[in-house]
């Protein structure tokens, strides 16, 4: 689903991270690791976000010999999203909706589920970090993606929301949808194949420790 080979990512000539080969196959995975680790640095470079060496390819789609059609496989949500704040949640959820040619019904849907519609009329300037977080998910979830990498998504969020986001995920990875999630919470309940960012690299953990 995801091959990864010879990647390496360094700022100013520091190595954060070097992954020689690793393949994920559908599923859900749990990045784990220290601050600092690499993670988000992991997660921007698969979303195409950042500039890496070495290769990604999801569903055989590469990021660098085919960028269009790998951006629409894949969606990422930021750990601390930021919105230009004179524009409204209905204004992104219809660029989203244009964009990645979803319909209305969907994005209701996941607007609903997660509270958004109750305040996505308003501007994004007036939300709390937590509106503000529950928007960007709806916006990852928006469309058909083949991919979603979420960034430390329950911080923030109110328990209840968390439960949601729970349920949302495990319905999604029904429909066979690959989920990396980076979290220093636990989410066992979704049974994630976990991920140890570590010593500059990542290695595939055999079960949840
Ligand atoms: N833009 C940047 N320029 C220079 N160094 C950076 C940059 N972004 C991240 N780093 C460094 O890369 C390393 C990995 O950072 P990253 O944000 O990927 O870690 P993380 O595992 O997501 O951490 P956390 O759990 O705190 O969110 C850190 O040493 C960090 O200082």
């Amino acid at each position: 689903m995801v091959r990864i080979g010879n990647y390496s990512k360094s700022y100013n000539h520091r190595l954060v991270l070097q992954v020689p080969a690793l393949e994920l196959e559908t599923g859900i995975y749990w990045l784990k690791g220290e601050n600092g680790s690499g993670k988000t640095t992991f997660l921007k470079s698969v979303a195409g976000l950042l500039p890496f060496e070495g290769t990604i390819a999801v569903q055989g789609v590469s990021i660098k010999k085919n960028p269009i059609n790998y951006r629409q496989l894949v969606s990422y949500a930021e750990a601390e999203p930021l919105y230009p704040t004179f524009l409204t949640g209905d204004d992104l959820l219809k660029f989203y909706r244009q964009t990645r040619k979803a319909d209305s019904s969907q994005i209701n849907t996941l607007a609903e589920a997660l509270g958004v519609s109750n305040y996505s009329q308003h501007k994004i300037g007036a939300y709390s970090s937590g509106m503000a977080k529950k928007l960007s998910l709806v916006l990852a979830f928006t469309g058909a993606p083949k991919l979603i990498l979420l960034d430390e998504p329950f911080i923030t969020l109110d328990d209840h929301s968390q439960q949601i986001l729970t349920n949302l995920i495990a319905d999604v990875a029904q429909q066979g949808i690959t989920f990396i999630i980076s979290s220093h919470q636990p989410f066992e309940a979704l049974l994630p194949v976990a991920l140890a960012v570590a010593n500059q690299t990542i290695t595939p953990q055999p079960a949840l420790c």
